[in-house]
């Protein structure tokens, strides 16, 4: 058991509230999380990186208020979905082949955002039997009905469908373009199941070849992983309605219950000009190009300036400001180990992932830190972990990727690279600093050696040898 010593109170804005309420977990010694993961067809976007790193900053919270081993986070893949089979035809691959080449490049980008994995990743298709079972459920229970080898959910079926976005079953119809069908009893009924057009993906039912739709995915798959009900459920904000209000309908009748999860979190757009970043409006920068231009904590920073409810516009000036802000904090800290996360800055993520809050934080901490306080330094370097994850723990290998990016010489990033390598040798570690002597000469520093007398210590001076 290493739950922290302190309680601490966290506050979630919950999305079905419309409020700010305390969090208080069903099982404190297994606090449940589900969040929405990508449909594996293309690569992530900037966007779709969003409620990673969010997700992630909450993961890492709850890891650190009720200790890691305490925790479940699961986020899945949604592996069947008609922009996979049309991808994969357009190809000419397997859906297969597909689906794992874009899980491996999502799982490489969302690392490289410091990212922890999920506890558990479920894929879609390994759960088509738990998605037929809730599926006969509703049907027994008569929320579900068979038509034309569909089967549908019945919107009327449930008193309260609408209340996470809080819309009246005829106030969705006249807004919502509702895919009119002669078999749909309420046009806002949805598909649980379907049938496969030849060449898809397809398994055997109790009503006929077919797949499932994307809502019950996350039923099935939260039930199955987390149980009945459980504490957080998070996406981007465009799931709210239909998605998530589709898998409450869902789970809630299945299981005769009144709540399928306590907390629904949801972040903001991440849009261009005004607009939300998407596929299909072709205005995205995917986390694979962005991560050739900036390190991934700048990225991961520039994500988490803005509060997560909040709308905000991707700029590169946004990452470069990030950028500046690292190089700072990392280049106080890079010779002091990290003591605990300062107070401060837990209490602002614990007020609903208060980010601009946490950063105002770390930037009184760096002002008395470059005032010479050492305890500051400590904590600027714990907290910047709890935010950053295990990156900042490298200060080295953020040096190195600034003076092999920075175009124009880095002195700067060159000096960290300089005193880590006399730090070194000071401390006989030798094989470490012709490691980093290697670094150097190969960005093309000339490195001129000698010992002070009366210390005894090694001090170097350098040029870039024109
Ligand atoms: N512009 C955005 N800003 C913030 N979150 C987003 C944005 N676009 C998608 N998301 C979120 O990304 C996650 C992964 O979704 P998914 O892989 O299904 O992408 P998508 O919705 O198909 O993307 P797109 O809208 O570009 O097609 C979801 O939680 C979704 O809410
Ligand atoms: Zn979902």
């Amino acid at each position: 058991m290493t739950k922290h010593a302190e309680p601490l109170t966290l506050m979630l804005y919950n999305t079905m509230t419309k409020q700010k309420e305390v969090f208080s977990p069903i099982d404190p010694d297994n606090v449940r999380m589900y969040v929405c993961g990508p449909t594996v067809y293309d690569t992530a976007h900037i966007g779709n990186a969003r409620p990673v790193v969010v997700f992630d900053m909450l993961f890492r919270l709850l890891n650190h208020v009720y200790g890691k081993s305490h925790v479940t986070y699961v986020r899945n893949i949604t592996d069947v979905d008609d922009k996979i089979n049309a991808r994969a035809a357009e190809r000419g691959i397997s859906i297969r082949e597909l689906t794992d080449e874009t899980t491996a490049v999502y799982h490489a980008d969302m690392d490289a955002l410091g990212a922890l994995r999920p506890t558990i990743e479920p894929r879609a298709t390994e759960h088509i039997d738990d998605m037929l079972a809730m599926i006969g459920t509703l049907v027994e229970k008569g929320n579900a009905y068979a038509a034309e080898g569909h089967v549908l959910f019945a919107v009327d079926s449930m008193d309260d469908y609408g209340k996470l976005s809080g819309r009246s079953i005829d106030d969705m119809i006249a807004g919502a373009r509702v895919e009119v069908a002669p078999y749909k009893r309420n046009p806002m009924d949805f598909v649980l199941w379907k049938p496969s057009k030849e060449g898809e993906p397809s398994w055997p039912s109790p009503w006929g070849e077919g797949r499932p739709g994307w809502h019950i995915e996350c039923s099935a798959m939260s039930e199955k992983h987390l149980g009945e009900t459980f504490d957080i459920h998070g996406g981007g904000i465009d799931l709210a309605f239909p998605h998530h209000e589709n898998e409450i309908a869902q789970s809630r009748c299945a299981h005769g219950n009144k709540t399928m999860a306590n907390i629904w979190m949801h972040n903001g757009f991440v849009q261009v000009e005004g607009e939300k970043m998407s596929k299909s409006l072709g205005n995205f920068t995917t986390v694979h190009d962005l991560i050739d231009q900036w390190p991934g904590e700048a990225i991961r920073l520039a994500l988490l300036a803005t509060h997560y409810t909040k709308p905000f516009n991707w700029t590169a000036d946004g990452v470069r400001e990030a950028k500046k802000m690292l190089d700072q904090w990392y280049a106080l800290t890079a010779d002091i180990d990290a003591s605990e996360p300062d107070a401060a800055v837990v209490a602002a993520l614990a007020d609903d992932l208060n980010t601009p809050k946490a950063f105002a934080e770390l930037h009184s901490l760096r002002t008395r830190a470059q005032a010479g306080d050492k305890k500051a330094a400590a904590s600027l370097k714990a907290s910047l972990q709890q935010l950053m994850g295990v990156l900042a723990q490298d200060p080295v290998e953020w040096a190195n990727w600034r003076a092999a990016n920075a175009g124009t010489v880095d002195y700067a990033a060159i000096q960290v690279l300089i005193d880590e390598r006399l730090d070194a040798r000071n401390n006989k570690d030798f094989a470490k600093s012709d490691e980093l002597r290697d670094q150097l000469v190969a960005l093309g520093v000339v490195l001129m050696d000698s010992k002070d007398k009366k210390t005894g210590l090694f001090t170097t001076e350098w040029n870039m040898g024109k």
